[in-house]
């Protein structure tokens, strides 16, 4: 048996639409496997009722189908699903640690990347990296196809996260298919800010990098009360404020003392518009780690 946590995840932090990645120290899954001869799944915690326990509609049926690991598998999700925190990917590379681990395949967590990736296409159509990376690997990552880099950042966060779900199939029916030079140029620039941001650990930078003119205005029309949770944010101390992954979380970037005031306030802009949340205050943090065997 072997029992691995797997890190939530913020994927494209504003500028790096499915290419940034950060993984969060909390919230997590436990994902728990056992050889069997044919797999199982058991899905117990937070949004449970709302996962498919059959392998072909659960994002670890692909990674057992991909190592080629029948287990028994008990998935306990502390990532709600449909949450813009990587919840099917923080299953996914839980899974690929644990069954890598149970049947002794010898892969590296970078190679494991496009392995737990498939899972996300049985989600959303398509097998992004930007979630899977960090909750594989830790720390802010950087996808292509060409594979991930990492770096160990240490940057404080406030992640909000409204009580209504959003789909990542549903919300990249919205991104648009074209951009202009202008933005295009505005996002390359703040794209590199975040990533030197990154490198340095600097969440004035990160922050800074976080703005992006093409695919946030879009998700953002999809949370309801984003625009007051985004100001109310930048107002407590905030230096970043976007959309988590394919939202309806909402994620800040911030100095390590300022956490709980912008916590606060993005739960207060949150009740205004009639809307309950629950905040996060987090920070970029390790990647999956195996808890016993
Ligand atoms: N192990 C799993 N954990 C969570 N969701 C799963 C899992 N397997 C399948 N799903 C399905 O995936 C969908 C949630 O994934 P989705 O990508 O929409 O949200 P997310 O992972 O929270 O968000 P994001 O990728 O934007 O961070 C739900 O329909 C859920 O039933
Ligand atoms: N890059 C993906 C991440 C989903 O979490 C998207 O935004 O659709």
């Amino acid at each position: 048996m072997v029992t691995v946590r797997a890190p939530a995840t913020s994927a494209n932090l504003g500028s790096g639409f499915d290419v940034f990645g950060a993984a969060l120290s909390r919230p997590a899954d436990v994902v728990t496997v056992e050889r069997a001869d044919r797999t199982t799944i058991e899905v117990t915690g937070v949004g449970a009722q709302y996962i498919p326990e059959d392998p072909e509609g659960n994002t670890v049926g692909a990674v057992v189908e991909a190592l080629d690991a029948p287990a028994h598998i008990h998935i306990d999700k502390g990532v709600r699903p449909a949450s813009g925190l990587g919840s099917s990917a923080a299953s996914a590379a839980g899974a690929a640690v644990a069954l890598n681990r149970l049947y002794d395949r010898g892969y590296s967590r970078e190679e494991l990347v496009p392995v737990a990736a498939e899972g996300e296409a049985v989600v959303s159509g398509v097998a992004h990296s930007d979630n899977v990376a960090p909750s594989l690997l830790g720390g802010f990552t950087i996808s292509t196809t060409d594979g991930t880099n990492s770096v160990d950042a240490r940057v404080p966060l406030v992640v909000c996260l409204p009580d209504v779900a959003v789909s990542t199939r549903d919300a990249r029916r919205v991104v648009p298919e074209t951009a202009s030079m202008d933005d295009l140029v505005e996002t390359v620039g703040n794209a590199a800010t975040l990533a030197v941001g990154m490198c340095r650990s600097d969440p004035a930078l990160v922050g800074a990098g976080m703005s992006d003119p093409v695919v946030t205005p879009e998700r953002a029309r999809l949370i309801t009360g984003y625009d007051a949770v985004h100001d109310a944010a930048l107002a407590a101390g905030a230096t970043g404020v976007t959309v988590s992954g394919a939202g309806p979380a909402v994620v800040a970037a911030c100095r390590e003392g300022d956490r709980q005031a912008i916590a606060a306030a993005m739960l207060d802009a949150f009740a205004d518009a009639d809307i309950d949340a629950r905040a996060y205050q987090t920070r970029i943090g390790e990647g999956a780690t195996v808890v016993e065997e």
